[in-house]
């Protein structure tokens, strides 16, 4: 699938492009009726009638559109309906006094300088390419003798048989041939409880397998995958309004009535038509209502150009407000690539038994400690496995041929292990294996720390964010040797999922807005409960992408300061923004009212309206120059 083919403008839908084509078309034979009908008056000032009935037939060309969404905007009000009521009025006028040019002179300009508005500079088009590039996942296909291809999910056809790990995206759609799990399915349906799925079951592309191992045949690839969903949310996010947009929105009919009210008192105090048509022309919220638009998309654009992916301007906001950092270990300020650094078998076990078993359970899931165990033994070793599940912050678990086997944390262990021998001094991560209720033996892995963890993280110091927090499932000593590397002082160990949720929250609760970074695995319910949720982009999984806001496409972490910086310039350039149109806006109206536009006021007013919405993009377009280079390294 190709998105050039599906979108064809980028970021207009289709039905976006043919209305504004038909805008054109109807633009393009009423100005030429205009010019004609301008001509003929110059030429044969005496045949009125035919110069007025060219005139006429223009003004009634581009009074179709605006006419009818002024009815639509009627019955669905809204705020950019506001400027099709007025300048519907303002038509209405014009025929009324027989100001025929005037007429077709209006609705002429309105129209040019939508269509300007809707394709312009900032269209973000560039966001939406970006972002289809980064949502394509790759796909663990199985062929005829059961060997996994890592490919590109975009080269899955539908017979496809694939091979779904916990943590992963459903490649496409599929009916579930082996295995059961729990599905996300929020970024489909919106739907925030899980599916449970069994062999027969029908999944979709974009869903994220929660828990257990599935095999997958592809029904459908294509345009109903992830890659057209997110493209539609960055759509929605467009249209997403910020609060200054909402006040107004709530306040439209009291603005309309309002300008009625200048309109009238214009007409009543001056006798002036012309100086009541300019003010309902001039009081049109156009740039007021594109101030916060046009600089959020902006936003997204750039920060997409620096592997930044936001999924909305909501985030944009929220992102400039925070004072606090909730930051996960491993995969996070560490690398997430652990290597198996020594075994301790119990007695009587074998190291080799120890890494079959270990290596069988670790190719289950996307864990990085059982990730990294997967390459311990040849695949030939690997025992046979069943019903595997994933235990969220402890380990997985499988029926073997020889038992019921748990691999994970010692906790976990605890649990079926009667006599738990001590967890050996070590400086990583940790894992022990039991098989059916008896001890095999510890696992000793290492991790290393992030090259540019430290200067992430006092940049972010340096920026307001004081209050640091890590938060990591792994061991008290493991987490304090880290977070004195990095500059963190406070630091919360062995927690579980819940237990990450709950300090997020207890944050939240006093006072600080945290921003949460994680890389989704076992940390997805804490980066949906900060304030905003940032997620490590390549070593994490795909089910960060569904539950951050924010997405570190190249899992540097001196990208946290580029967002905090980038989302406090986009407010300043907001802040200018709404400056600029309520201004702009007031000042033409009260110009128009006074009557100091002249005689044609009305279209003197849709002029300056026009360049009113230009100087809102221009000052807008002046952020997509915001370019920041990776900071030096200490
Ligand atoms: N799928 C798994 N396979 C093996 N061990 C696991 C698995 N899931 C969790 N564990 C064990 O549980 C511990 C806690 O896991 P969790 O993902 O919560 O934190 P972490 O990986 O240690 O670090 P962080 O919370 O900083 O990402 C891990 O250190 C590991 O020992
Ligand atoms: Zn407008």
């Amino acid at each position: 699938m190709s998105t050039s083919s599906a979108q064809p403008g980028g970021a207009l839908t289709r039905q976006e492009q043919r209305h504004i084509t038909r805008q054109l078309l109807l633009a393009l034979i009423a100005s030429g009726a205009l010019i004609l009908g301008l001509l003929w008056r110059w030429l044969a000032p005496e045949q009125v009638a035919v110069a007025d009935l060219l005139l006429g037939a223009a003004s009634l060309v581009v009074a179709v559109p605006v006419l009818r969404h002024a009815w639509h905007s009627l019955r669905y009000p809204s705020l950019h309906g506001l400027t099709d009521q007025l300048i519907a009025l303002a038509l209405l006028g014009a025929w009324a006094t027989g100001d025929l040019l005037t007429a077709a002179l209006l609705p002429l300009i309105m129209i040019v300088g939508h269509i300007l508005e809707e394709r312009s500079v900032i269209g973000s088009q560039e966001a939406i390419e970006a972002l289809s590039k980064l949502t394509r996942s790759r796909a663990r296909r199985v062929d005829g003798e059961g060997n996994l291809h890592d490919i590109d999910n975009h080269d899955l056809e539908s017979g496809d048989v694939v091979e779904v790990r916990a943590g992963d995206h459903i490649p496409a759609d599929g009916l579930v041939l082996e295995g059961k799990a729990s599905l996300d399915t929020a970024p489909i349906t919106g739907e925030s409880v899980p599916q449970e799925v069994e062999p027969g079951s029908e999944v979709y592309g974009g869903a994220i397998n929660l828990d257990g191992l599935l095999r997958v045949r592809v029904t459908r690839t294509g345009e109903t995958s992830t890659l057209g969903r997110v493209i539609a949310l960055m759509q929605s996010a467009e249209q997403a309004s910020p609060p200054i947009t909402r006040l107004l929105e709530r306040h439209a009919a009291r603005y309309l009535l309002l300008v009625l009210m200048i309109a009238a008192s214009t007409w009543f105090l001056t006798q002036d038509a012309q100086a009541m048509l300019a003010v309902l022309v001039a009081a049109c919220p156009c740039a007021l209502v594109l101030s916060a638009p046009a600089s959020s998309i902006a936003g997204l654009t750039v920060a997409a150009r620096h592997g930044i992916l936001i999924r909305g301007a909501a985030f944009l906001e929220e992102l400039a407000e925070v004072n606090a950092v909730v930051v996960d270990k491993t995969g996070t300020l560490t690398h997430g690539k652990l290597q198996l650094e020594a075994l301790a078998p119990a007695d009587g076990v074998t190291q080799q038994q120890l890494k079959a078993l270990a290596a069988s359970l670790g190719a289950t899931s996307n864990h990085p400690v059982s990730r990294a165990l997967s390459d311990i033994a040849p695949r030939e070793e690997w025992l046979l496995l069943e019903n595997v599940r994933e235990l969220q912050g402890l380990g997985v678990s499988a029926a073997t041929p020889q038992g019921e086997a748990v691999l994970g944390r010692p906790e976990l262990l605890a649990t079926s292990v009667a006599d738990l021998p001590e967890v050996p001094e070590h400086d990583g991560p940790v894992v022990g294996l039991a098989l059916e209720g008896r001890f095999l033996g510890w696992l000793l892995l290492a991790d290393s720390l992030r090259g540019e963890a430290a200067t992430a993280m006092a940049e972010l110091r340096e920026l307001g964010l004081n209050r640091q927090l890590l938060l990591t499932g792994d061991r008290q000593s493991v987490a304090d040797r880290i977070a004195h590397s990095v500059g963190i002082r406070d630091v919360i160990a062995g927690a579980l999922p819940a237990d990450k949720l709950n300090q997020v929250k207890q944050q939240i609760d006093s006072g600080y807005r945290p921003m949460v970074i994680g890389d989704g695995i076992n940390d997805s319910l804490a980066l949906k409960a900060g304030v905003v949720g940032v997620a490590m982009g390549a070593g994490g999984s795909d089910i960060a992408m569904s539950s951050a806001d924010i997405v570190l496409i190249g899992s540097d972490l001196r990208r946290l300061g580029t967002c905090v910086r980038l989302s406090r310039r986009c407010r300043r350039t907001l802040q200018v923004n709404v400056f600029i149109g309520l201004g702009w806006t007031l000042a033409i109206v009260a110009m128009a009212a006074f009557g100091w536009l002249g005689a044609s006021g009305a279209v003197v007013a849709a002029l300056l309206h026009n360049l009113s919405t230009l100087l809102v993009l221009g000052n807008a377009g002046r952020l997509l120059r915001f370019e920041e280079k990776l900071s030096e390294q200490k």
